[in-house]
């Protein structure tokens, strides 16, 4: 195997089946092209993430939308896999490496409601769909008379829920949104000070076989959306937490290589446990990862 990957015909790209995965996929896959002249095919690959029969409540299956990818990559049928990064568990898997994270979009969560309602202008009690323990959190911090209506289905589905008149209001990544073209569902971007992101929402990982394609991945590669992702994603590992603890991360660059770390840890009633902010100075990998860690540090020492 050589550092080119496969050379002959295209380069093969595995992707969920969903039009946001489909969509997402096809803008790497021709910035992949753009950068490199290679041409890229996606091959549609059926994730267990997919499966509408499954229960929200049922045991979490930490990294159930990114299995079945990475089945594909590790077996040789594709090459390439595009994963929404909050949906990659934090743990990494021998064999498979993130050969790039291209430039984050949006990482905010969106209100879309009907009539245009901002989250302030919801009437009492209103009936909000979400199922993120995280975006539970933070609303009814802000709302705590809201009625929320747990929810899933892929983004159409949701909005039109709203449309339908089943909910009031549904809450969706913004990064989604924009990508699929819906941005004028979009009645608010909720200030993270709300509602604190998901760590890495907004941004994909390109995900490969360990030593294969890294030089040609690298010209899609955005070295501060890495950092910022790393930082957020340090804070997983280093709480321990599943992807039904409410966990918010956000890292955003305060100056030229001083990154500032938010993170909150919240139980699904709006009641903070904590949340914390950080700042230091960030150039590489490591020093993503110490941000996060001493973050963590200060969590652990708050809630004990
Ligand atoms: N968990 C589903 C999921 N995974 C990634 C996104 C949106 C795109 C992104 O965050 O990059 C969504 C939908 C949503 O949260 O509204």
């Amino acid at each position: 195997m050589t550092d080119q990957g496969p050379t002959a015909g295209p380069l093969r790209l595995g992707t969920r089946g969903s039009l946001l995965a489909r969509t997402q996929s096809q803008l790497v896959a021709d910035s992949i092209t753009a950068a490199t002249g290679r041409a890229v095919e996606l091959v549609i690959v059926r994730t267990e993430g997919d499966d509408v029969s499954i229960p929200l409540d049922a045991p979490s299956r930490p990294g159930a939308f990114a299995a079945a990818l990475r089945d594909a990559l590790l077996d040789d049928r594709v090459d390439l896999a595009v994963h929404s990064f909050k949906d990659l568990p934090s743990a990494p898997l021998p064999g498979l490496s993130v050969a790039a994270i291209p430039p984050r979009a949006d990482p905010r969560d969106a209100l879309c409601s009907r009539d245009g309602l901002s989250l302030d202008a919801l009437p009492r009690g209103a009936r909000v769909g979400t199922s993120s323990p995280r975006r539970v959190a933070g609303l009814l911090r802000a709302r705590s008379d809201l009625q929320i209506v747990p929810i899933r289905g892929n983004v159409d589905t949701r909005l039109r829920k709203v449309r339908d008149g089943d909910v009031d209001a549904v809450v969706l990544a913004a990064a989604g949104l924009q990508r699929l073209g819906r941005e004028a569902a979009v009645t608010e971007f909720i200030d993270a000070g709300i509602v604190l992101p998901a760590p890495a929402q907004g941004a994909l990982a390109v995900e490969c076989r360990t030593g294969e394609l890294g030089s040609q991945m690298a010209a899609i590669d955005d070295p501060a959306t890495r950092l910022e992702v790393t930082a957020e994603r340090s804070v997983l590992s280093g709480i321990g937490a599943t992807c039904t603890t409410a966990v918010g991360a956000l890292a955003t660059w305060i100056g030229k290589d001083e990154l500032k770390l938010t993170v909150e840890v919240s139980n699904h009633r709006g009641i903070v446990y904590s949340r914390i902010s950080r700042a230091g100075r960030v150039t590489i990998a490591g020093e993503a990862t110490q941000l996060g860690a001493a973050v963590c540090d200060q969590l652990a020492a708050d809630m004990s």
